[in-house]
């Protein structure tokens, strides 16, 4: 049987006296999307930067295509789209693109991949000139270009406007379906909620829950409705079943979780009637990544 794209185990990374990485282990199947999600400074980068051979480990193992990330045969076979830089300022970013293409044997077409992404106008564009959004681009076709059987974006639509976002995901979407392994990295939860198979989320350096988008989200429903801010929850939960929770997060939006029925909403609502409150936006809903998001790794900025 093939080996994983990527496989981590007991994955350890240190800064100093810091440890960014505390014993990570996860593993990204061939041929799927993985999606690795956590917060400012969860180790996300670390992790992905030992998988791409850029950074050494301190302890742990990792194979990727079953083999160390150190292996020279990695080059040829893995793309890599790195956050920022990489590319000499004054190259042209047709030029850059044509010269990458030459190091594989059976690259993508550079213009049919500039195309794809919006980059034609600015073939002739040095990179310094380019707005930060093409000059992602331009790295994301770097990483494709050679018809790699395992791609890492990190942070791939980072600072895209929404058409480049949905170019983007199109390309994902693509690869996976040719076969190619993706492993990602994303702020966006919608992004996660779309793309992925699997969905690793980290925390200080450690995985604190993985599957996918549906069985991390459950199939729990929620109520949800916008109103003024400050609503007394605790009277309206004293009218609700026993098991019922409400909150009110962000302030004006409300969330009530458990048996979501008719009577429940019929609760709900006379209660705001009640209150002389309109609810807005009135929903059910099933719990999002974000809420999963949220509840694992906490609210205080990091
Ligand atoms: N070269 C470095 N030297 C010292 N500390 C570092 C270095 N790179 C990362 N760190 C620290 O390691 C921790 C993990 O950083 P990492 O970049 O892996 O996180 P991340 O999950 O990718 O964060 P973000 O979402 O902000 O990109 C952070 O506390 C960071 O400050």
């Amino acid at each position: 049987m093939d080996s994983p794209a990527v496989e981590v185990i007991d994955l350890v990374k240190r800064y100093g006296g810091a440890t960014a990485v505390d014993g990570l282990t996860l593993s990204a199947a061939r041929g799927a999307v993985t999606a690795i999600l956590g917060p400012n400074g969860a180790g996300k980068t670390s992790t992905i930067e030992i998988c791409e051979g850029f950074r050494e480990a301190d302890g742990g193992t990792v194979r990727v295509l079953g083999l160390p990330p150190s292996d020279g045969s990695l080059r040829a076979r893995v793309g890599v789209m790195l956050q920022a830089g990489g590319v000499p300022p004054a190259v042209r970013c047709g030029e850059w693109l044509r010269l990458v293409s030459r190091f594989y044997a059976r690259p993508l077409a550079p213009d049919a991949l500039m195309a794809r992404l919006g980059l034609t106008d600015h073939a002739r564009t040095p990179y310094r000139r380019l707005s930060g959004g093409q000059q992602q681009r331009l790295s994301l076709a770097a990483a494709v270009i050679g018809r790699p059987e395992l791609v890492f974006l990190d942070e791939p639509t980072a600072g895209l406007d929404p058409q480049a976002r949905h170019a983007c995901w199109d390309l994902v979407a693509d690869l996976r379906t040719a076969g190619v392994g993706v492993v990602l990295t994303t702020h966006h939860m919608d992004e996660a909620e779309r793309l992925a198979d699997h969905v690793v989320i980290i925390d200080r350096g450690r995985v604190v829950a993985e599957g996918s988008p549906a069985s991390l989200t459950g199939a729990e429903r929620q109520l949800r409705f916008r109103a003024r801010p400050g609503l007394a929850l605790e009277e309206l939960l004293t009218a609700l079943p026993t098991g019922s929770a409400a909150k009110e997060s962000p302030a004006g939006h409300y969330i009530i979780e458990g048996q979501v029925d008719p009577e429940l909403l019929a609760t709900v609502t006379a209660w705001c009637a009640a209150e002389g409150v309109t609810a807005d936006d009135l929903s059910i809903e099933r719990r999002t990544l974000e809420d999963v998001f949220l509840e694992l790794t906490g609210r205080e900025l990091r």
